[in-house]
């Protein structure tokens, strides 16, 4: 049976976080996510999460100055991403959450690269003893122009050349499809890599019941493939949060009758 996170960052964001969390537990939820909680203090969402009883399933790293989307692969800003992954790793343990993003940010080339894979190993080798995964996403050239994690053969060269295993893949099927599409194929050669799996329609990042990406054969396709943890829903809903979770019906229901 497909379990589903709802993605905070996107969702109920006129709540504050702990009232999200409660939020996405009316609505039938299995877990959370968000994107960058610093401002709430950890025992805050703590009791929120020990409430209702979700778990919370990741955060991402701060993103720096505007429009740098991130510090890892940024030469010269060492200190500050490392700074960023101990935050996150921080406030991920406080919580309870079991994976970190780290953010790469706007940057290209090698010395990117390099900057990224010692960030990375430093990240990794931090959030090992607390058993916090640490996330790589690539995202789409449309959304963040000039990110430094683009594809998923790029995320996987990576994360085979550090060899830790704290690190592993955010499959975002919206970026992925922009970039790259096969999703079916992709998902199925990358699963041994997937740490986390978010999706939305594509193009336009709203519910996951229009658009190019048919979500109930990827959702069928990453059952049968003997994923079970939640799949984050990572969208911007149409109108407001509440009046979009038809689709959620859909496919619980649909999980729920066997053979339709
Ligand atoms: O944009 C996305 O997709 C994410 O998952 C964010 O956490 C990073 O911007
Ligand atoms: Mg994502």
């Amino acid at each position: 049976m497909t379990r589903f996170s709802a993605n905070l960052g996107f969702l109920w964001t006129e709540l504050s976080l702990s009232d999200a969390i409660r939020a996405a537990k009316a609505a039938g939820f299995d877990a959370v996510e968000c994107h960058w909680p610093y401002d709430i203090p950890a025992e805050e969402v703590a009791a929120a999460l020990a409430e209702t009883g979700l778990a919370m399933l990741g955060l991402n790293t701060v993103r720096g100055k505007p429009g740098e989307n991130g510090l890892a692969a940024l030469a010269g800003r060492e200190v500050e991403a490392r700074a960023a992954i101990d935050q996150a790793i921080d406030y991920a343990v406080a919580i309870g959450a079991a994976n970190v993003h780290v953010m790469a940010g706007v940057a290209e080339g090698p010395s990117a690269r390099s900057v990224f894979l010692s960030n990375l190993q430093y990240a990794c080798d931090r959030a090992a003893p607390h058993d916090v995964t640490i996330l790589i996403e690539p995202l789409n050239h449309h959304d963040a122009p000039g990110y430094f994690l683009k594809t998923s053969a790029q995320a996987a060269r990576i994360i085979a050349k550090i060899g830790h295993p704290s690190l592993k893949l955010m499959f975002d099927c919206y970026h992925l499809q922009i970039m790259e599409g096969d999703l079916t194929r992709r998902l199925t050669d990358l699963m041994p890599v997937i740490g986390h799996i978010q999706f939305a329609s594509v193009p336009d990042r709203t519910e996951p019941d229009c658009g190019e990406v048919n979500y109930t054969h990827i959702f069928d396709h990453i059952d049968a493939l003997g994923y079970t943890a939640p799949l984050g829903a990572e969208y911007r809903p149409r109108s407001s949060t509440d009046d979009g979770l038809g689709w959620l019906k859909f496919q619980q229901n649909r999980d729920a009758s066997p053979g339709q």
